[in-house]
């Protein structure tokens, strides 16, 4: 997983025309986690729900759904969308630290799962790549438009982590400028 995940962040960057030299990340190793989900049928789905609503702390997630449905996603005036597996596939999230550095050019994605009334037991397994903890991030200036300033202020990702955990419903708004 560490390996894809540090694929799709070299992808990611050279399509921003960014190189690594341009960022501090040399600063200690990635923080990383799995998370394994698990949500049982549910006899009244719609009074329950499997996860709440949120964005992922990371830079980005790496999430296998499995077959059986419950990811949404949030599309501004769309509503909820669901996410429906597709055999073989993973779900890429983008997260709140690149959301962060790219000025919300690549905006952190919210998304909830939801529960099932019938059928098999949801599983699902996110890994979560992150930056190192000691690591300052802001929205880098190169990528600024002319006249487009920059939306948050440098945080360190221990910083923001702990921004996450106070203000779990707008932490992004927290760190704003
Ligand atoms: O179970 C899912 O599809 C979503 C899991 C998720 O968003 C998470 O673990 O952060
Ligand atoms: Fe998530």
């Amino acid at each position: 997983m560490k390996v894809l995940a540090e694929k799709l962040t070299d992808l990611i960057l050279e399509s921003l025309a960014i190189f690594r030299e341009d960022l501090n990340w040399d600063v200690g190793s990635p923080s990383t986690a799995l998370q394994l989900n698990s949500y049982p049928p549910c006899p009244n789905p719609n009074r329950a729900m499997g996860l709440a609503p949120h964005t992922d702390t990371s830079f980005l997630t790496i999430l296998y759904q499995g077959s059986i449905s419950g990811l949404q996603i949030f599309k501004q005036g769309a509503g909820w969308i669901s996410m429906l597996p597709v055999t073989g596939a993973l779900v890429v999230n983008v997260g709140d630290l690149l959301h962060i550095l790219t000025n919300a050019r690549f905006p952190s994605v919210l998304h909830r799962a939801v529960l099932n009334q019938e059928g098999s037991h949801r599983l699902s397994v996110a890994y979560f790549f992150g930056l190192p903890i000691e690591c300052s991030v802001s929205p880098l200036l190169k990528l600024l438009d002319s006249g487009e300033n920059p939306r948050y202020r440098p945080v360190t990702v221990k910083e923001y982590v702990d921004i996450k955990s106070k203000y779990f419903e707008e932490p992004l708004t927290s760190i704003r400028i």
